[in-house]
């Protein structure tokens, strides 16, 4: 399991490791690395002075704070400098620049000026680092406004943004391409901060030995849930994998139902129910699902999902009840959230496990404030209030656990957001806690493969609907276990 850490314990990893090397060793690794990286991006692009590609005769910009990120930048920009690149680097906070590092540039060729050239190809944000509070420095404000750059790297973070927690309060670096070293931070998995990270990309300079096993953020990757995944053995049958209860949809909303069953069919439980007022529609697309017109009649489950567009009605909450008194762990999406946000003493004597998928606005209803823009906080503040697990959609979605463990999903794409894409990722999750994954783990892996099938339905820039995320489920969980085993 990978992770992000947070400024504080970046800098206890960073004290042991500096207590073993020479002084000065760290900030050349981190400056090699984002070199080379600036590099790389050089030669894919064009010079827009040159019309030629690659370091040699590039315009690079360097926005250098007072710190130790500036001193990075201007490392790097020297080595840039030594290999051709024409560097200008505007100090943004008075004349607080890192002395040794703004000597080496100069040396390198590289000029200190007040105002550089209105066009680059790359601009480094050497401005702030994990020594930053959020907001820019006026003059930084200034100079993003003017220089217009074909690409733009933030150095260790996108300065501005609260490294900590993802939040974006005040103004903010929008890069391109964020070259972090040593470690992932919270703001380059959570929240608003995640999307102006855009792509990242992680420099080793020997720290991870040092970080605390525990992250603040947990990240999980292939190899995680390819050990969570439970693969059929021969002694196997369809009950013993698992069956999965979908209570969702309505005579007036059967495409949730439909949608729900397609992401339940895509999981590893053995056998799907269906209980409600949607079984024409769903047996028309899913012949192998079993359907009942209740939930009391649909025999016995190892999990349950709830609530995507059953209504909100007396009859629904029924339902909702004949769900919550059966001891599996159940997923509550759409319609059970609002009813829960309505009836919150439903879910009070419930002891099986319960994951709750609520977007902002069905957040709002349950929590009674919108999250914050801490939203792994957020996330954790109604699992532990309710005391249930709770995955917070968005384009980065958080799980949290009831004992305060936050998890950022590294997956998924704007596409994803398409009508009933949620009905799929709740039936898909509803599969993997029948088929005996907890809640915690359920929920991070539905996530992660969701966004998978989500990209794989994308592909060559495809318009994606709900159907399209569900079809390509199957060949994602596929990509993962294999991906895992090689
Ligand atoms: N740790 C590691 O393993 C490694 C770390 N490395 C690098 O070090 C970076 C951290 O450097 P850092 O500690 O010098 O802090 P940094 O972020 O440059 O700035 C602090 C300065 O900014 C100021 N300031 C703060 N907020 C402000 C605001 N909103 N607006 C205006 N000013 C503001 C603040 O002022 P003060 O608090 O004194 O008022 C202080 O002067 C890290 O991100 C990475 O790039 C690598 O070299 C190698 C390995
Ligand atoms: N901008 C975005 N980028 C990536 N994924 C997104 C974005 N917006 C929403 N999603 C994802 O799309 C899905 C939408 O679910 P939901 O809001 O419940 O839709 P519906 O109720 O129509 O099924 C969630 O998995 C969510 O995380
Ligand atoms: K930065």
């Amino acid at each position: 399991m990978d992770g992000a850490w947070t400024a504080a314990a970046v800098r206890r990893a960073e004290a042991q490791l500096m207590a073993t090397l020479p002084p000065g060793t760290l900030m050349q690794r981190a400056a090699a690395g984002l070199a080379a990286e600036c590099a790389a991006l050089l030669k894919e692009q064009r010079s827009t002075r040159t019309e030629r590609a690659g370091v040699y005769g590039a315009t690079v910009t360097v926005l250098a704070g007072p710190g130790d990120n500036g001193g990075d930048a201007l490392f790097a920009a020297a080595r840039l400098a030594r290999r051709g690149a024409r560097v200008f680097a505007v100090p943004v906070m008075g004349g607080r620049v890192h002395p040794v590092a703004a000597a080496a540039l100069t040396r390198a060729g590289g000029r200190l000026v007040a105002e550089s050239p209105r066009r680059c190809d790359l601009l480094l944000d050497g401005v702030l680092g994990i020594g930053g509070r959020p907001g820019l420095p006026g003059r930084a404000i200034d100079q993003l406004a003017r220089l217009d750059a074909g690409t733009v790297v933030a150095v260790d973070v996108p300065s501005g943004v609260d490294v900590d927690t993802g939040a974006v309060p005040a103004s903010a670096v929008t890069a391109d391409t964020t070259v972090a070293f040593g470690s992932r931070k919270p703001c380059h998995v959570l929240g608003r901060a995640a999307l102006l990270t855009g792509r990242l990309v992680l420099v080793d300079i020997g720290l991870g030995p040092h970080l605390d096993p525990n992250p603040a953020v947990r990240v999980a990757g292939e190899t995680d849930i390819a050990q969570w995944w439970h693969r059929p053995g021969p002694d196997d049958d369809k009950y013993t994998r698992g069956v999965v209860g979908v209570a969702a949809g309505s005579d007036r909303y059967p495409g949730a139902a439909v949608l729900a069953t397609a992401g339940a069919l895509a999981g590893p439980a053995g056998y799907v129910r269906y209980a409600g007022g949607a079984s024409d529609a769903v047996r028309r697309s899913h012949p192998e699902v079993v359907c009942t017109p209740t939930v009391k009649e649909a025999g016995r489950v190892q999990a349950w999902l709830a609530g995507p567009g059953f209504g909100t009605d007396e009859a629904a909450l029924g339902e909702l009840r004949s769900v919550l008194v059966s001891p599996a762990p159940v997923v509550l999406d759409a319609d059970a959230l609002t009813l829960i946000g309505e009836y919150p003493s439903v879910l009070s004597r419930r002891e099986a496990p319960v994951v709750l998928t609520p977007h902002d606005r069905e957040y709002e209803r349950l929590y009674g404030s919108p999250p914050s823009e801490d939203r792994g906080a957020a996330a954790a503040a109604l699992a532990k209030r309710l005391n249930c697990t709770v995955l917070l959609k968005g384009h980065h979605t958080v799980v949290a656990s009831s004992d305060g463990a936050v998890w950022a999903n590294p997956t998924g794409r704007p596409q994803l957001a398409t009508a009933g894409s949620g009905d799929v990722l709740a039936g898909f999750m509803a599969s993997l806690l029948a088929s005996g994954m907890d809640g915690v783990r359920a929920a991070v892996a539905a996530a992660f493969l969701h966004g998978r099938a989500g990209g794989a339905a994308a592909a060559g820039h495809r318009t994606v609907t709900a159907s399209d995320v569900a079809r390509a489920l199957p060949g994602a969980v596929g990509e993962v276990l294999t991906a895992a085993r090689s």
